[in-house]
């Protein structure tokens, strides 16, 4: 079975995948890691150095690689995976278990506040112009999240989310 987890930057993807993945005894990937990890260069660097075009084209690659790879897999893909590539499509034809991490803008900006160097589309963003710009970001984004099979409400303890994905596997 493979279980993909979309949404928004620290919407949880990756603490919720590692915990759901325990849960259930599967292999557990992220998609953002195993980039770094196939390339030898971190996400920063990769956006830095080849640009936001050249890391789109390698989410792409690797996600296909992943979901034709592995038979059981808890996949976290990166906030932007859903929106490119049609990488919904892709991610749809190797499963139902799509599931989308919605948190509200508030809880975004308590997580991302301290960690905006790891992402370099918000590094350069002060705290005050966090809401504005989640708020604009994710109208233009949610469209896509919103093509996964399950929404799970996601404010809450991970530990609480992940078990909640868990009942709703099929
Ligand atoms: N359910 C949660 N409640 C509180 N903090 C969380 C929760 N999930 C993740 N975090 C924290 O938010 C930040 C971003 O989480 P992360 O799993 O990296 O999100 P994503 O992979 O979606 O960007 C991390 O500091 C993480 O510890
Ligand atoms: O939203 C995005 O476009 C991105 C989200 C990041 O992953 P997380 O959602 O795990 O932070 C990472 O893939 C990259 O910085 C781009
Ligand atoms: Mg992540």
């Amino acid at each position: 079975m493979k279980i993909v987890l979309v949404g928004y930057m620290g919407s949880g993807k990756t603490t919720v995948g590692k915990e759901l993945s325990k849960y259930l005894g599967f292999r557990f990937l992220d998609l953002d890691a195993y980039i770094e990890d196939k390339t030898g260069m971190k996400i920063a660097a990769i956006f830095k150095e080849k640009g936001e075009l050249s890391f789109r084209k390698l989410e792409h690659q690797f996600v296909l690689e992943i979901l034709e790879n592995n038979l059981d897999v808890v996949l976290s893909t990166g906030g932007g995976t859903p929106c490119y590539s049609g990488n919904m499509e892709v991610i749809s034809r190797h499963t139902n278990n799509v599931f989308y991490l919605r948190v509200s803008i508030p809880e975004l900006v308590k997580r991302l506040s301290k960690e905006k160097s790891k992402r370099p589309l918000i590094a350069h963003i002060e705290d005050e112009a966090l809401p504005e710009f989640f708020g604009k970001h994710l109208f233009e984004r949610s469209p896509f999240y919103s093509l996964a099979t399950h929404t799970i409400p996601s404010d809450g303890t991970p530990q609480d989310i992940a078990l909640e994905i868990k009942s709703r596997l099929r």
